[in-house]
C-alpha cells in the first residue's frame, strides 16, 4: 500500500511537506535532530492532526477514517511507547491484535498463534511471562515491535527502531523490516545503516524536505555540509552505497 503525504504542515514544525513512498518500499527519513522526523511520522499514524495538507495510504485518508480502519492498516513502533508496566511480553505483544477485537474481547486461537510465532520470531520466547518492566531497552524496543507486527499492517511506521538495539538485533530488526512485504516508513539517525537498509531516502531539514532519492544520490558530501554542518569524505561502495568517513 502507498502512503501520499501532500502539503502537509504542522505548526512552525512542518512546512508544506510532500513525499511518496511506493508499495512495498523500505523508505528512509533522516535529518538532524529537530528537524521534524517524528512529526510526520506522528501526523502519518494519526497521532497529531496537520494543520494544513492531506495524507493517505492506500487512498484512504488516514485523517478522515475510522481510527479503527486506520489502525488495522497502520502500525507503529514509536519511541518511548508508553506501557503498563506490570503487563507480561506475551499481554503487550498481544494488544496488536486490539483492532480487530469483537465485542466479547476475546483472541482467536489463530490470533493466539499469530501472536506466539511473533515472539518466536523476535526471539522473545524466554521473555514472554516476564513484566514489561524488567526488560532492558533493547528488548523493550523488539517487544513494541513484535506488537506492531501481530496488528499485521500494510503500513509500518518505525521511529528510530535500532536506538536501543545492539549491531545484531540492528541488523534483525532491519532486515525483518525489508522481509515483510509491506510499505516500511523508518527514522534512523545512522545513516549508513539508512543507506543499506532502505531503496529510498528522504532529508528532512527545518521542516522541509531538501532531498530524495536513492542513498547513493542523496548521502553526498554537500548534503552532510549544507544540511548538519559536517566536513565528512564520502565515496561509493563497490555495492553502490555511500560510505561516510567522518572528520573525528
Ligand atoms: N507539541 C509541540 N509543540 C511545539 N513544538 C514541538 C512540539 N513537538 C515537537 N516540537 C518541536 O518540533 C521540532 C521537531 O521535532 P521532532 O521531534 O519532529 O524532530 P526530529 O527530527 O524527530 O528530532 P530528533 O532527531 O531529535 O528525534 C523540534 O524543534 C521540537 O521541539
Amino acid at each position: 500500500m502507498n502512503i501520499e503525504i501532500r502539503d502537509v504542515s504542522w505548526l512552525q514544525v512542518l512546512h508544506e511537506i510532500t513525499l511518496s513512498v511506493r508499495s512495498g518500499e523500505v523508505a528512509g527519513l533522516v535529518g538532524p535532530n529537530g528537524s521534524g522526523k517524528t512529526s510526520l511520522l506522528r501526523c502519518v499514524y494519526r497521532s497529531t492532526r496537520p494543520d494544513g495538507g492531506r495524507i493517505t495510504v492506500g487512498g484512504m485518508d488516514v485523517w478522515q477514517a475510522p481510527a479503527r480502519e486506520v489502525a488495522r492498516t497502520v502500525a507503529v513502533l514509536a519511541q518511548d511507547t508508553p506501557a503498563d508496566l506490570n503487563n507480561s511480553v506475551e499481554q503487550i505483544v498481544g494488544l496488536g491484535r486490539i483492532p480487530y477485537l469483537g465485542a466479547l474481547g476475546r483472541l482467536s486461537a489463530a490470533e493466539r498463534t499469530l501472536i506466539a510465532d511473533t515472539i518466536e520470531r523476535l526471539e522473545l520466547g524466554p521473555l514472554r511471562r516476564r513484566p514489561y518492566a524488567t526488560l532492558s531497552g533493547g528488548e523493550r524496543q523488539r517487544v513494541q515491535l513484535a506488537r506492531a507486527l501481530v496488528q499485521e499492517p500494510k503500513v509500518l511506521i518505525l521511529d528510530e527502531p535500532t536506538n536501543h538495539l545492539d549491531l545484531r538485533h540492528q541488523v534483525d530488526v532491519l532486515r525483518l523490516a525489508r522481509s515483510i512485504g509491506v510499505t516500511v516508513l523508518v527514522t534512523l539517525h545512522d545513516l549508513q545503516l539508512a543507506a543499506a537498509a532502505c531503496d529510498r531516502l528522504a532529508v528532512l531539514s527545518e521542516g522541509r524536505v531538501v532531498a530524495e532519492g536513492p542513498a547513493v544520490e542523496v548521502v553526498t558530501h554537500d548534503l552532510l555540509r549544507r544540511v548538519y554542518h559536517v566536513e565528512a569524505h564520502v565515496t561509493p561502495g563497490p555495492d553502490d552505497l555511500p560510505r561516510i568517513f567522518l572528520p573525528v
